[in-house]
Parts: C-alpha cells; sequence; structure tokens
C-alpha cells in the first residue's frame, strides 16, 4: 500500500459568520501500487480538498494519510515537504510554473529541488513529447495555452517516477485527443508500478480507471459501474 486515508475530513470555517462548512466527510482511501484510481465529482464536491490533504498540502480537521509507514501530518514541515519530492508527483490544481524558465526546465523542476546531480535530461524530453509538447521545450510558460501548461504540469509531474502520482484534474482544457494523450501517460504510470490518483469531472477519465469513486458533497462512495 503506498498511501492509506483513515477517516480523513476537512472543515472550513466560511463567511463573514465564519459557520463552519464541511467539504470532506470522513474518507478512508487507499491507493495501491500498479493501480489507477479515479474520482469524478461534481464542482464544489471537495475533490481538490481531499487531494491536497492526501498529498500532505492542506492539514486535515480529522483524520490520518499515511504514506508507506509515515504518518504525514505527525511530521514537521520541513520532513513532510522532503517525503512530498521524494515520493509523490503532484499535478495541482490550476497553473503552477515558473514563468521565468523554460517549458523543459519546467518539467526538471523536481530533479532540482530533489538535488539530483544529473538531471534526467532525456527522461524530459521523452516525457514533453508523449504530451505532444517537443516544439515547445524552449518557450516561455506565458507562450503557452491553458491546456499546454496542463500537459507540461503532467509531464513535470512523472518525472522522477514517483510512487504515487496526484493528478488533479489533468484534463482541464484539454481537447479529446490531448486527454486521452494525458491520461494515457497517466496509465502507463500506473502500469510501471506507481499508485496514481486522477481528481476530475471528465468521465473519460473512467476508462483508465482500475477503480472509480464518486465525490458527492463533501462524501465518497464507489461508483455503481465499477470498471472491471
Ligand atoms: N480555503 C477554503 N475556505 C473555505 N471554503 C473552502 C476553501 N477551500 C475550499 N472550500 C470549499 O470547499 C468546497 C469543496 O471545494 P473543492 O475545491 O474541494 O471542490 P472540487 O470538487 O475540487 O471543485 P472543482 O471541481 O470546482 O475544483 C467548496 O464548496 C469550496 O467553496
Amino acid at each position: 500500500m503506498e498511501l492509506r486515508a483513515r477517516e480523513l475530513a476537512k472543515d472550513f470555517s466560511r463567511g463573514r459568520s465564519r459557520r463552519t462548512f464541511t467539504a470532506v466527510r470522513p474518507v478512508d482511501l487507499e491507493l495501491e501500487a500498479g493501480t489507477l484510481t479515479v474520482i469524478t465529482g461534481r464542482s464544489g464536491s471537495g475533490k481538490s480538498t481531499l487531494l491536497s490533504m492526501l498529498a500532505g498540502m492542506l492539514t486535515p480537521t480529522a483524520g490520518s494519510v499515511m504514506v508507506g509507514e509515515e504518518n504525514l501530518y505527525a511530521l514537521g514541515e520541513a520532513e513532510r515537504s522532503r517525503l512530498r519530492n521524494r515520493r509523490i508527483g503532484l499535478v495541482p490544481q490550476g497553473h503552477t510554473a515558473l514563468r521565468s524558465l523554460t517549458v523543459l526546465e519546467n518539467v526538471l523542476l523536481p530533479a532540482v529541488l530533489y538535488g539530483r546531480a544529473e538531471p534526467p535530461q532525456q527522461r524530459a524530453e521523452e516525457l514533453l513529447e508523449a504530451v505532444g509538447l517537443a516544439e515547445l521545450r524552449e518557450a516561455r510558460p506565458s507562450e503557452l495555452s491553458g491546456g499546454e501548461l496542463r500537459r507540461m504540469a503532467v509531464a513535470r509531474a512523472l518525472l522522477l517516477q514517483p510512487r504515487i502520482v496526484l493528478a488533479d484534474e489533468p484534463t482541464a482544457g484539454l481537447d479529446g485527443e490531448n486527454t486521452v494523450a494525458a491520461l494515457e501517460l497517466l496509465r502507463e504510470a500506473a502500469n510501471a508500478g506507481a499508485a496514481v490518483l486522477v481528481v476530475t469531472h471528465e468521465s473519460e477519465a473512467d476508462r483508465f480507471a482500475d477503480r472509480a469513486f464518486t465525490m458527492g458533497g463533501g462524501s465518497l462512495s464507489p461508483q455503481a459501474d465499477q470498471p472491471s
């Protein structure tokens, strides 16, 4: 088991009255090596909140996240971020490119942060090829479309062949062909042994999944027609 969440929940206090709003109700979820899990759900159902907690980016109100033998939120900030860099490839929500770097340098960023002596240049180029961005390798993020930036983020998350891949709307803004290419790449990462989670409102993702869940009103439930 690469990642295990137990009774993971998140409340926010919202508005001027600071009233408590429950974004994620206690969730149990296990991500296994070699498996692609998809969570679909409508906007506002709590998908990103759940993924951020699994990624060690958002402290839960209750519950735990185990990454291997480590309890993520029992670690200090620095240790948690080290574990995240080592184990988790994250495709965060929105655009997170560094504007001063080229596309290729952005994809290589995890290697720089991880302190690799030799940046895996060839792998970065192969990933850019796989997401159809080979010709834009020297471009700046400001020259890319929203969909191209999403594809770059997928390539970056997979650079160091992480054991866990957490992708928040990896296909947002992509056309049909690029959606399939991005999902195929995530599928390949699972086939190569990673535990992959994709959260999306793209139903197309289901056909790449080993397990599919639906999120609604902060609760996670297995999809009725589980892919076999
Ligand atoms: N920092 C915050 N403070 C208060 N409320 C928040 C905060 N972050 C998220 N929420 C609320 O929690 C709920 C779930 O948000 P979340 O972003 O997890 O949904 P989502 O399913 O990922 O939606 P989308 O598909 O639109 O990204 C929303 O109603 C949102 O308003």
